[in-house]
């Protein structure tokens, strides 16, 4: 029996906590490594160090001694019409036991924009240990838990124990640009995921100090109002007063979209929105999550609502609508006196269950239409949708829930938070309409981890327990999957 070889289970686990703890240094000073690279994603034309990224992943894990492939993307369009491929994506496997469960990992190596002079307080790219916190772009969002997954392999490998599991994994680079391309690389390369029985992602944060088990995550239709005046910029002297301005337009349309209390104006928007039911409702009383906390961890004075309650369900189960800048727009320091001759307006909407993006995209643009129809501008105006990511749900009673729960419980000593998430992961949705497997997400990111934001960081706790965590999760997944095989449960096997 796999679990009762020469180490009982119980003494396997010690051996790789200890190996865990005693290499923690290692692990750090590698995700150092790996936060040095900005790899940025967000510049189409700016992308070579997150190529090198993807290869420094790739020979991470071949260093396992997985097989390793780095596959197309597809390509993008550019404004300008050139078409550049989008990062390879990483394809690797490691064992093929048929009497084991086989695990896919998901994650990225691609990370937001971060300069020094947006407000960090060290630099963004040269990882900083302080009071136990490491700081840098990608620490958690998603290098850190990434590098778990790999260290919590290094070790059943260097203690040459048995990994309980078949393992996959499917790194992308493009995930913050909303993962353009990764339905039809899933789609091409379906031979390498059919024998997958499991997707696991660690590509969220807790919701408090206590490990959670994420179920849940909103969609992202993510949107461009394009408002052309002219061939040119003019100067706002000699023709401001004369023309129909195209970045008046834009501020009258994005103004337009959301009211001050955060309710979205597009005619018909919560017309698919899931109705709250008493169940879900009595499932945000259990919930640990300190309001106060969450908003010091958000720098605002004050959120839209005050209760738990209402500020969990408009995280997790509304829609919300976010405007997010301008481009063509001057925003640079000093005074120029520009009228801008084409802006364009970004915003995105968090959708969730039942919207649909076809739907939304509809509703959107139609809305927009109608407003600017009213200001009888002589502009150029085009709505266009350029990501329709939708929301995830799972069934917490998919049997991977119980493995991780386990896990969690062996290495936390808690039963987790049960939770949803505000933020979007393409796969997740994508992969279970695809496959109709089981999909989970395990964080390992701190309720104020900061992604996104100035300062991002992974606590070394929660990156050396999470490694644990990782570990144990393969031990657990394995106890459950011979206990389905046993009883042959339909929910196994291809
Ligand atoms: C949750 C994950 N770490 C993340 O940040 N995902 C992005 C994905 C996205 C959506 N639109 C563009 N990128 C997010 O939720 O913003
Ligand atoms: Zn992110
Ligand atoms: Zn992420």
């Amino acid at each position: 029996m796999l679990l009762n070889g020469s180490h009982g289970s119980e003494q396997r686990v010690v051996e790789l906590f200890n190996y865990i703890d005693t290499h923690q240094d290692e692990f750090v000073q590698d995700l150092k490594d790996w936060v040095a690279v900005s790899s940025d994603s967000s510049d189409p034309l700016l992308r070579e160090d997150l190529s090198n990224m993807v290869e420094i992943a790739a020979k991470s894990i071949r260093a396992l001694g997985a097989t390793v492939k780095l596959v197309n993307m597809g390509e993008e369009k550019l404004n300008d019409g050139r078409n550049i491929p989008f990062p390879k994506a990483i394809l690797a496997e490691l064992g093929n036991n048929s009497s084991k469960a086989t695990v896919c990992i998901y994650g990225h190596v691609d990370v937001q924009p971060a300069k020094k002079e947006d407000g960090w307080n060290t630099d963004p790219y040269n990882m900083t240990e302080i009071n136990g916190d490491l700081y840098g772009r990608g620490a958690a969002d998603n290098k850190g838990p990434v590098l778990a997954w790999i260290n919590a392999v290094k070790t059943y490998k260097s203690l040459n124990q048995e990994i309980p599991v078949n393992l996959k994994f499917i790194i992308e680079g493009v995930e913050e640009t909303g993962s353009p391309g990764l339905e039809d690389l899933i789609k091409a390369h379906a031979s390498f995921f059919s024998d997958v029985d499991y997707i696991v992602i660690s590509d969220n944060l807790w919701l408090s100090r206590k490990p959670a088990l994420t179920y849940g995550t909103r969609g992202s239709a993510y949107f461009f109002i394009e408002v052309e005046g002219g061939t040119k910029d003019l100067h706002s002297g000699t023709f401001g007063g004369i023309i129909h301005e195209a970045m008046r337009d834009l501020i009258y349309l994005l103004a337009n979209l959301i009211d001050s209390s955060g309710h979205i104006l597009i005619p018909g928007i919560y017309d698919d929105v899931a109705p709250l039911t008493e169940e879900e409702r009595k499932l945000y009383e259990h919930i640990d999550f300190d309001l106060e906390e969450h908003q010091n961890n958000s720098g605002v004075n004050t959120f839209l609502y005050s209760t738990k309650e209402e500020i969990l369900q408009h995280l997790w189960r509304y829609p919300s609508l976010t405007i997010h800048g301008i481009e063509g727009a001057f925003s640079g320091p000093g005074s120029k006196t520009v009228i801008p001759s084409k802006v364009i307006g970004k915003f995105s909407i968090r959708q969730v269950p039942n919207m649909k993006s076809s739907v939304v995209q509809k509703q959107v643009t139609k809305h927009l239409e109608d407003v600017f129809a009213k200001l009888k501008s002589p502009n150029k105006l085009t709505v266009s949708m350029i990501i329709g990511a939708s929301p995830w749900v799972a069934d917490v009673n998919d049997p991977q829930y119980a493995a991780a729960r386990n896990a969690i419980t062996k290495v936390f000593g808690v039963t987790p938070n049960m939770i949803r998430d505000g933020s979007t992961i393409p796969l997740a949705r994508i992969f279970q309409d695809l496959t109709k497997k089981s999909v989970m997400m395990l964080p390992i990111g701190d309720a104020d981890a900061g992604e996104h934001s100035q300062n991002e960081k992974i606590s070394r706790s929660n990156y050396i327990q999470g490694t644990k965590l990782f570990a144990t999760f393969f031990l657990e997944l394995s106890k459950v999957h011979e206990e389905l095989m046993a009883k042959n449960h339909p929910s196994v096997g291809n």
